[in-house]
């Protein structure tokens, strides 16, 4: 079977667990992390969150140190953390291995220049090959939800906002809002789609917005955030949002950083958003 189980702990009466397997969209074998809630089973699937984190991340980050599993255990819903990146031999890196871009910097998108092409289809692996996989082979609904941290973040934000049928919410801490007029995002931008910053706007949330959503977001930032001002600009997604009538809340969080801190103090009012959308669907069927 193209899954190989590589950890599994019990935690708040449920299970984290790491696979690896070898995923087509990317080209290479790829590893992530589910939470299954106590109340997961055959008879009883439940609803999932994906989780996508930010700049030098793996599946770990997010399982780690945010402090989820009591909330998720308690809403019955998992959680899916992907990579960030490809990754592997063969996997093209930064020439100077910077942190922002190439290996864990995949940015969710799907790469047009080679030679980022043959592997760097995040876009597709977040939103096709990952989810038909986890439906596949545990026991979660077709339900799902989406939320990330920065780089995650704005994959969370793009991902949902491009693919509005496949998702009931959508939730961000420090969102890139804004990547196609920023540091961060300019050098991705330009490595995996081109020159041509026409085609940068697909990846861009505070454009997509402007087509509208259906799907209600929650963005939380810290004000306190060493990277608010020159990277991630979540006042233009709001505004973007509010001129197209979208259901955006925008919470400024005083005194806090871009850290997994911060996230871990407001993760459980993400995971309550979430489940009351997915609950939602779920009463209506
Ligand atoms: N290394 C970079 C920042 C990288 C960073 O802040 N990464 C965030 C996401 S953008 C993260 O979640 N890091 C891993 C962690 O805190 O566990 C720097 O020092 O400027």
């Amino acid at each position: 079977m193209n899954l190989q189980n590589i950890s599994q702990s019990k935690v708040a009466g449920g299970w984290h667990k790491q696979y690896q397997h070898d995923a087509k969209s990317v080209n290479c074998m790829m590893q992530f992390a589910i939470f299954l809630p106590p109340n997961a089973s055959e008879t009883n699937k439940v609803p999932v969150l994906y989780w996508l984190s930010g700049l030098t991340c793996d599946d770990q980050n997010f399982m780690q140190k945010a402090g989820a599993f009591k909330k998720a255990a308690e809403l019955g819903i998992a959680i899916v953390c992907a990579d960030t990146s490809p990754r592997g031999d063969g996997v093209p890196d930064d020439e100077n291995a910077a942190y922002d871009f190439g290996l864990g910097a995949g940015f969710y998108v799907n790469a047009t220049q080679a030679p980022w092409n043959k592997h760097y289809q995040m876009a597709d692996y977040i939103n096709q090959e990952l989810p038909a996989l986890v439906e596949a082979h545990f026991p979660v609904t077709e339900q799902k939800s989406i939320s990330g941290h920065s780089m995650g973040g704005h994959g969370a934000l793009t991902i949902g906002l491009k693919n509005q049928q496949n998702y009931q919410s959508i939730s961000a801490f420090s969102p890139i809002c804004n990547p196609i007029d920023c540091p961060w995002g300019k050098k991705s931008l330009s490595n995996y789609l081109g020159n041509n910053q026409s085609d940068w706007l697909e990846y861009d949330a505070s454009q997509l917005i402007k087509a509208g959503c259906i799907l209600p977001i929650l963005v939380d930032q810290g004000e306190a955030d060493q990277f608010l001002e020159t990277q991630l600009k979540p006042q233009r997604l709001l505004n973007a949002a509010e001129e197209n009538g979208v259901d955006l809340l925008l919470r400024m969080q005083p005194g806090y950083d871009h850290s997994y801190f911060f996230i871990s103090s407001f993760i459980d009012d993400h995971l309550a958003f979430h489940a009351k959308h997915l609950k939602a669907i779920n009463d209506i069927k």
